[in-house]
């Protein structure tokens, strides 16, 4: 029943491929500041509200509903976003670079955890390779605009063969992994097809505006599934139905992540800072606790 019910994945992928091929026509038909401000509404939207719903879901993984064991949730959670925000500021080279290692954890694990047919502490160097060849490819091909916006965040030069060989170290390990993984059999997908998301990706990384790219990659191939995931674990199944549910059990913390992130713009409107840095302190802010939870969630049998 509940099978029934349930969104099909590989009908979800396919709606992925299409999606992502009309964003890419609309990169080609609009200009650089409809991306821009299109990107803005996708990732608050559909982007914080894959992470709205962290304070109820580490209440469902500690299986703890008591009115103290939320206070304590929440006060643990606006501690860790406090003092990610905080170490940005103090020690940014560190700030970025463990969000940068966690996203790319978190992007795999996403990704791969269900198609992985073994538990084992290697796949954490697996799902981080391949989360961080995606994040260094965006990198490399948008150079020119990622540079000084990581300049301006770690307050000290970068030049782009930093990022060259970041993504040259992350595709080789992940290239090592992958065929290890395939050739013992531990992998559920198909190798092909997974080679052909990377060439997806690859095209629009380099067709599209720097915030396009992440956006479409962000939402449609991480947001969205995430979602997925979030809805079968919440409800038992993955439906419209779910997905209004979701949206009214979740609606007001995305509603103090937003106001939040308004504080953040408020807060920071005479420094330097650029819009993009500021999106990324609040990214990083949300995402620690979220991969957190995510991770507990991905591991459940
Ligand atoms: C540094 C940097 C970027 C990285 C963003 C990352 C790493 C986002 C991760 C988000 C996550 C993991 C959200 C939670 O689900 C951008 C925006 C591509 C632009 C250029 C500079």
């Amino acid at each position: 029943m509940i099978q029934q019910k349930t969104l099909n994945f590989a009908k979800l992928k396919g709606s992925m491929i299409v999606v992502t091929v009309f964003a890419l026509w609309f990169s080609v038909f609009f200009d650089d500041y409809v991306e821009t401000v299109l990107s803005y509404v996708l990732i608050m939207s559909f982007g914080v509200l894959h992470g709205a719903n962290d304070i109820r879901l580490i209440q469902s993984v500690t299986s703890n509903n008591s009115k103290s064991a939320f206070i304590r949730v929440v006060l643990a959670y606006v501690l860790v976003v406090a003092g990610i925000l905080t170490l940005f500021f103090v020690l940014p080279v560190l700030a970025l670079g463990l969000f940068v290692l966690i996203s790319g954890y978190h992007f795999g694990e996403q990704h791969w955890s269900k198609s992985l047919l073994v538990h084992s502490s290697w796949n954490v160097l697996f799902y981080t390779f391949y989360g961080l060849f995606i994040l260094f490819m965006i990198f490399y091909l948008k150079s020119e605009q990622v540079i000084p916006i990581l300049e301006g965040i770690l307050k000290i030069s970068v030049v782009t063969e930093v990022l060259g060989y970041t993504l040259l170290f992350s595709g080789f390990s992940l290239l090592v992994f992958g065929i290890f993984y395939y050739n013992k059999g531990l992998v559920k997908s198909n190798l092909w097809e997974e080679l052909f998301v990377l060439l997806v990706f690859f095209v629009i990384f380099k067709t599209a505006s720097l915030l396009w790219g992440f956006c479409i990659y962000f939402i449609v191939w991480h947001s969205i599934p995430s979602l997925k995931d979030q809805m079968d674990y919440l409800y038992g199944e993955s439906s419209w139905r779910t997905f209004g549910k979701y949206i009214k059990d979740s609606i007001l913390y995305w509603a103090v992540s937003i106001i939040g992130l308004l504080m953040l713009l408020w807060f920071l409107k005479d420094s330097s800072e650029n819009m993009v840095a500021i999106l990324i302190y609040f990214l990083a802010a949300i995402t620690f606790p979220h991969v957190f939870v995510m991770s507990k969630l991905e591991k459940r049998p």
